[in-house]
């Protein structure tokens, strides 16, 4: 299991409030296993979790692949395609790996599968993040929420990413 890139993360952070806490393993190769339970808090219509709140999900999987390849890394682009809708109480299993790099150029796909992690997909993504350094966090980044992640015991580690299967 892979610690929280950032502790306010809305995706991963365990000090946020009100984010979806996700918790992340790596998988075989370059890829990452990740569950989202969906809650009354995630809705977009009537007990049916809210498209753009799954984007949020993969997209948090597909980060963390490109983190493992040991860069940060930014989205560029996030397509998604939804095949299923996606109730309230349902656990979202989700897969996802890189495809390719070229350059800073990193591509990658995801899916999210309901009733288990051999389910039918319910929710797909193909994305590119551009791998980046440090300065693209403390020159963009609200000052002193930079110095905070910045304080963080672990952020030695947190920069230098992960080199686990490397
Ligand atoms: C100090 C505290 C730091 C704490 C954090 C530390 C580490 C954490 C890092 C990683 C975290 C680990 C896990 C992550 C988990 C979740 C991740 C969530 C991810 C996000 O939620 S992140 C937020 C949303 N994201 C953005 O906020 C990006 C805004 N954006 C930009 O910052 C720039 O836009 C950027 C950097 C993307 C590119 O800018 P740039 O100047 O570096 O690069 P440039 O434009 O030159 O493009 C170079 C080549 O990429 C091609 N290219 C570029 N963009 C393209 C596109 N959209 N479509 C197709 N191709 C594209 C060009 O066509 C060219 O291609 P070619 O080389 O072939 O010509």
């Amino acid at each position: 299991m892979l610690p929280s890139h950032y502790r306010r993360c809305y995706g991963c952070g365990p000090d946020h409030g009100a984010g979806l806490r996700m918790r992340l393993t790596v998988g075989q190769q370059a890829s990452i296993h990740a569950q989202l339970e969906v809650t009354d808090d995630h809705q977009g219509a009537p007990g049916l979790a809210h498209g753009g709140l799954l984007a949020c999900a993969l997209d948090e999987a597909l980060g963390t692949v490109a983190w493992l390849l040991g860069t940060p890394a930014v989205t560029a682009r996030l397509e998604t395609e939804y095949l299923t809708p996606v109730p309230v109480g349902s656990v979202l299993h989700i897969h996802a790996r890189c495809t390719g790099v070229t350059g800073r150029k990193i591509s990658l796909v995801a899916e999210g599968r309901r009733n288990g992690p051999t389910g039918s997909p319910a929710v797909r993504a193909t994305a590119l993040f551009l791998a980046v350094d440090l300065e693209h966090f403390t020159t963009h980044g609200r000052v002193h929420d930079v110095a905070q992640a910045m304080a963080d015991p672990d952020f030695d580690t947190i920069r230098r990413a992960f080199g686990i299967n490397p």
